[in-house]
């Protein structure tokens, strides 16, 4: 580790701030992150901070004009010196001394939150599944590199493509559970081909919930949940290659999602009216399994 080029208070500041901006938002990845060791929990919840920070600009309220301006300004401070009254930045910086992050990914994340603003303003859409992936990496895998650096591992020449893989699985469920609020917020995700071939037509009832009149979007999500257990199946080759805390960490974060995979799996009509989640209970006994070494189940996730 490097000394810190910050006081030790603005600096354990800079990282409480951080932490409970992780506790606070990130209702299923802090199951994960909680179960490492206090300096690499607080460098990823430094990681976590910014991405969640760059996320909401895509997502917020503001004119896309104004999107793409705070985007670029985040872009230019991961150039510069952190400004000391920025918590968020000032923990990043620290935390990139003292861990080998990855700091173009966060560039590569600020892309994907582009292609966000591309698809509210001019309609971009994914045609193929190969698109979808390529911003499924940009705004997911690329996290899953970040949380690699933080990580470290045994030397593997797959070791960083094994950690997008997870990402982009993980960004995968995360499309299927959110299709119905994305659709209200203007977004479609599912690529073009594979609503054409199953007939999927994606619109909402007077209600808010999503119609499904021919049974094809149902049959779609069944798909694209068997497509996401692949990818979960090549990431997760990630987890013998980390230590025992990061590994636990990592698990529990595909372990939750997976397992959320599954109940969307079993029943697409579910995210039609409400996004899906799990309980408390289940996403603790996902992350104790995840401790004590299990893993993931093979199979269908269910702790
Ligand atoms: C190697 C490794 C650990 C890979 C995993 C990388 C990772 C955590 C990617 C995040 C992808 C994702 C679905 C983010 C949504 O965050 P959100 O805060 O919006 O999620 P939420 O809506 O479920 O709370």
């Amino acid at each position: 580790m490097t000394a810190s080029r910050h006081a030790p208070s603005t600096l354990q500041g800079a990282y409480a701030t951080c932490e409970s901006i992780t506790r606070s938002e990130a209702r299923n990845f802090f199951y994960g992150i909680r179960l490492l060791p206090p300096a690499q929990r607080s460098a990823l919840c430094a990681v976590y901070a910014l991405a969640r920070r760059i996320d909401d600009i895509g997502d917020g309220d503001l004119p896309a004009a104004e999107k793409s301006r705070a985007l670029a300004a985040v872009r230019a401070a991961l150039r510069t010196p952190p400004d000391p009254a920025d918590p968020v930045l000032t923990a990043v910086a620290d935390a990139a001394h003292r861990y080998p992050i990855p700091m173009g990914a966060f560039d590569e994340l600020v892309d994907g939150v582009e292609r966000d603003i591309r698809m509210d303003t001019a309609g971009l859409t994914y045609q193929s599944f190969e698109d979808m992936v390529t911003y499924c990496r940009c705004v997911a895998g690329s996290v899953g590199r970040l949380c690699l650096g933080v990580f470290g591992s045994r030397p593997h020449p797959e070791a960083g493509r094994y950690a997008d893989a997870l990402g982009i699985a993980l960004q995968q469920t995360n499309i299927l559970r959110d299709i119905r609020e994305d659709l209200l917020n203007g977004r479609v995700y599912l690529p073009r081909e594979d609503l054409d071939r199953f007939g999927a037509e994606l619109a909402v009832d007077e209600f808010g919930a999503l119609v499904d009149p021919t049974g094809g979007l149902a049959e779609l999500i069944r798909f694209s949940a068997a497509r996401a257990r692949d990818w979960y199946a090549d990431g997760l080759r990630l987890i013998p290659l980390l230590d025992r805390r990061s590994a636990a960490c990592a698990g529990a974060m595909a372990g939750i999602y997976r397992r959320l995979l599954e109940d969307i799996a079993a029943d697409p009509p579910s995210v039609y009216r409400a996004r899906r989640s799990l309980s408390g209970w289940q996403k603790a006994a996902v992350a104790a399994r995840a401790l004590s070494g299990l893993g993931p189940r093979p199979g269908n996730g269910t702790p």
